[in-house]
C-alpha cells in the first residue's frame, strides 16, 4: 500500500479524533507520545543530508500551524536549505567533515528535542532520530554526547529504495529525462514502476535492482564516483570545493586532454565498430604523449575531462547491469549529479549509446535526499503519531507539485 493510499485508509478508519475525517491532511494531535524527532538524517562519505519539519519555539512544528513562511538557512559552509514540499518539509546538507556545524544547526532548530519540548516528558527517554549512511554508525556517540539523542540506524540501501519509491509514487514531477539540452518530466505509472535499476552516485556508487516496496538487491557498485571527482579534482587543480570544480568545468574543453578516436585514426571515424572520430578513445589519454606538466593544462579542461570520465563510466556500468537483469529504466540519484546539465547529458548519452537506444536514463529531482527521505519514511513503522506525520508529508507532496515544476532543487 503506498503512503497516499494509507492516508485515506487511516482517515476513514480512525475515529479517535486524531485525524480530521474527510480531510486529505490528517491533523496531528499534540501529545507527548514518546521521544521521536521531526528529523531524519543521512550521513554519507561526503555529505550529511537532513530532512525535517521545522518547529516553532513552543515546540509545535511550524507545519502544524500551517505556516507559509519560506525558510532559507544559510549554513556556515555556504550551503542553503532547500524548501520544497509546499514550503513544509525542509532539506539541508552539510559537508560530513563539518559535522559540528550540522549538530549546531540541529540544536538551533531544536530538532533534537523530540515532541516533548516544553512539555513534561517521561524521564530518561531519549529522542530517537532515524539515521542512515555510514555516519549513523561512525557518529552515533557524538550525537549522543553533543545532543543527547539516540541515532536509530536504518539500513542504507533499504532507505535509498524506500526514498526512491516514495518519491516516484508521490511526487508527480519527480523523474525526468535529459536529452539535447531538454529536461522532460516522466509520468510514472504506479502499476508499471517495477522493476527498475536505482543508481546512487554518492561518494561511491551503488546499483540496486528494485522489484517492489522493500524488495531489492544491490547488484553492483563502483568506487569511481562523486568522491573520486572531488578528490582527484582537488589534487589536480587548486580547487577546494565541488562547486568550484563544477563551475570551472563549464568553461573547459575535454578534448584538450582526452584522446579521441580521431586522434588515433588520423581524424577519421572508426565506423566499423561504430565509433565517431569525436568519441573519447581514452580519457586523459592525450597527457601520455605530450611533454606537458600538470601546470600546463588548464584546470577548466582537467575538470571537464574528469567529470566526463566519471559520468561516462557510471552510465556504462549502469547500463551493463540493466542489461544483466533486463531492466529498461535506470533512475540516477545522489549528490554527484547536482542537476548539472553536462553530467546528466553525459550519463544519458552513455546509456543511450551502449543500449543502442533501448534503455533510458532518468534523474530524480530530489537526487541527493533519497536516502534521508527513505529514513524519514521509516518513522511510519515506529509509532502511529509519527506515521501520520509521514502521511501528512505525502499528502503535501501532492499539494506542492507545482512548486517542483520549476526545475531541479539546487541546494546551493
Ligand atoms: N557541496 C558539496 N560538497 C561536497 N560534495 C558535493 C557537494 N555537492 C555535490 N557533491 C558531490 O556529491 C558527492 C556526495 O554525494 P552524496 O549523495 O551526498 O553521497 P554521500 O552519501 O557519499 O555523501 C560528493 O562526493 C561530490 O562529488
Ligand atoms: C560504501 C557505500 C555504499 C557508501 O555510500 P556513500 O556514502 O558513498 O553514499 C558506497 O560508497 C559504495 O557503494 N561504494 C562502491 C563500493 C563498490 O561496490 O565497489
Amino acid at each position: 500500500m503506498d503512503l497516499k493510499t494509507e492516508v485515506s485508509t487511516r482517515c476513514n478508519d480512525n475515529n479517535q479524533g486524531k485525524v480530521e475525517r474527510g480531510s486529505s491532511t490528517p491533523i496531528l494531535q499534540r501529545e507527548c507520545h514518546g521521544q521521536i524527532s521531526h528529523l531524519a538524517i543521512d550521513i554519507g562519505g561526503s555529505l550529511i543530508k537532513l530532512v525535517y519539519f521545522p518547529r516553532d519555539s513552543d515546540g509545535s512544528s511550524k507545519d502544524d500551524k500551517c505556516s507559509t513562511s519560506r525558510e532559507r538557512n544559510s549554513i556556515s559552509n555556504g550551503d542553503i536549505n532547500s524548501s520544497i514540499f509546499g514550503e513544509r518539509l525542509r532539506f539541508a546538507k552539510f559537508e560530513t567533515s563539518k559535522i559540528g556545524d550540522c549538530i549546531e544547526f540541529i540544536r538551533s532548530k531544536q530538532l533534537h528535542l523530540g515532541r516533548c519540548l516544553h512539555q513534561e516528558c517521561p524521564s530518561g527517554e531519549k529522542t530517537i532520530i532515524k539515521a542512515t549512511g555510514g555516519g549513523a554508525f561512525k557518529f552515533a556517540d557524538l550525537f549522543n554526547e553533543k545532543l543527547g539523542v539516540s541515532l536509530e540506524k536504518e539500513e542504507e540501501m533499504q532507505c535509498l529504495v524506500a526514498g526512491a519509491n516514495f518519491l516516484l509514487k508521490t511526487v508527480q514531477q519527480e523523474a525526468f529525462t535529459y536529452a539535447d539540452g531538454q529536461k522532460e518530466f516522466m509520468q510514472i505509472d504506479h502499476n508499471d514502476l517495477f522493476p527498475y535499476l536505482l543508481v546512487n552516485i554518492g561518494s561511491g556508487v551503488s546499483m540496486i535492482k528494485v522489484d517492489g516496496d522493500g524488495k531489492f538487491e544491490r547488484v553492483s557498485g563502483t568506487s569511481v564516483g562523486g568522491g573520486t571527482f572531488l578528490g582527484l579534482g582537488r589534487l589536480l587543480t587548486k580547487c577546494k570545493s565541488f562547486d568550484e570544480l563544477l563551475e570551472l568545468s563549464h568553461q573547459g574543453n575535454n578534448r584538450v586532454i582526452d584522446m579521441l578516436v580521431g586522434d588515433i585514426y588520423g581524424g577519421q571515424d572508426y565506423s566499423k565498430i561504430g565509433l565517431a572520430s569525436t568519441a573519447i578513445a581514452s580519457s586523459f589519454g592525450k597527457a601520455i604523449s605530450e611533454d606537458r606538466e600538470l601546470e600546463e593544462y588548464k584546470p577548466e579542461d582537467i575538470t571537464r575531462s574528469l567529470l566526463r570520465m566519471i559520468s561516462n563510466n557510471v552510465g556504462q556500468i549502469s547500463y551493463l547491469n540493466a542489461l544483466r537483469y533486463g531492466l529498461k529504466r535506470i533512475f540516477f540519484g545522489g549528490f554527484f549529479i547536482r542537476g548539472h546539465t553536462y553530467t546528466m547529458d553525459t550519463i544519458s548519452v552513455a546509456v543511450k549509446f551502449w543500449s543502442k537506444g533501448e534503455a533510458q536514463a532518468m534523474f530524480l529531482q530530489h537526487e541527493g535526499f533519497i536516502g534521508a527521505l527513505g529514513a524519514f519514511t521509516g518513522y511510519k513503522k515506529h509509532d502511529h503519531e509519527q506515521d501520520q506525520f509521514v502521511q501528512r508529508c505525502s499528502s503535501k507532496v501532492s499539494c506542492a507539485d507545482n512548486n517542483l515544476s520549476g526545475g531541479t532543487i539546487k541546494s546551493s
